[in-house]
């Protein structure tokens, strides 16, 4: 079994959530970890999970107006330069039958602020005919450049660990 994790983020803090992601799908699945600028323009041929996810960014997945903003708030440079998962996921080519999906992203841990990239994800994901595992989870932050919440580093490793459970041969993959 393989896994593709692709990630866009621009402080690195979706870096590190997606690195702990590929290391939980690791314990039971091949896994390549990509960042959107350098992901391919097809889900490859042999991958049976593919894992997107990104910063959330105005209550959704970035746009270039809130990326150039972030580069406006960063202190060094951008993980992520180039084109974001909403343009990556919206061009995707094609995949082979079988393949499933899953979002993620990251994001302000409150209560009363609405929406998340993952969300925007899951649509894009629907879209191309990738069938959405259930449980599409948010990673939180204190600040807009980061830190991560305490914890949040083992929660994405363990999540990695219950998506690659969800693809073994033979278990039941409930889609949504
Ligand atoms: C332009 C911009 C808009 C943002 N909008 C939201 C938002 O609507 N909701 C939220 O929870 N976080 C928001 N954030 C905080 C980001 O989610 C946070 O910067 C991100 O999780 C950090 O991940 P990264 O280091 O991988 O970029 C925003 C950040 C930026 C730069």
């Amino acid at each position: 079994m393989r896994a593709l994790v692709v990630y866009e983020s621009m402080f690195g803090n979706t870096q590190t959530i997606a690195q702990a992601i590929a290391d939980g799908l690791a314990t039971r699945m091949d896994v390549e970890l990509v960042e959107v600028g350098a992901a391919p323009a097809a889900v490859p041929d042999g991958v049976d999970l593919l894992v997107v996810g990104g910063p959330t960014h105005a209550f959704g997945m970035s746009r270039a107006n809130t990326r150039k903003s972030a580069a406006e708030q960063a202190t060094s440079g951008l993980v992520s330069k180039g084109q974001g998962m909403r343009e990556w996921l919206s061009a995707l080519s094609g995949h082979a039958p079988d393949v499933s999906a899953a979002a993620f992203d990251t994001r302000f841990k409150n209560p009363w602020l609405p929406g998340s990239a993952r969300r925007g994800a899951e649509k894009l994901l629907r879209r191309k005919g990738l069938p959405v595992l259930t449980g599409s989870q948010s990673f939180y932050v204190s600040g807009t450049p980061g830190p991560l919440l305490e914890g949040e580093i083992e929660r994405a490793r363990s999540w990695g660990v219950s998506l690659a459970a969800m693809r073994e041969p033979g278990e039941r993959r409930p889609a949504v």
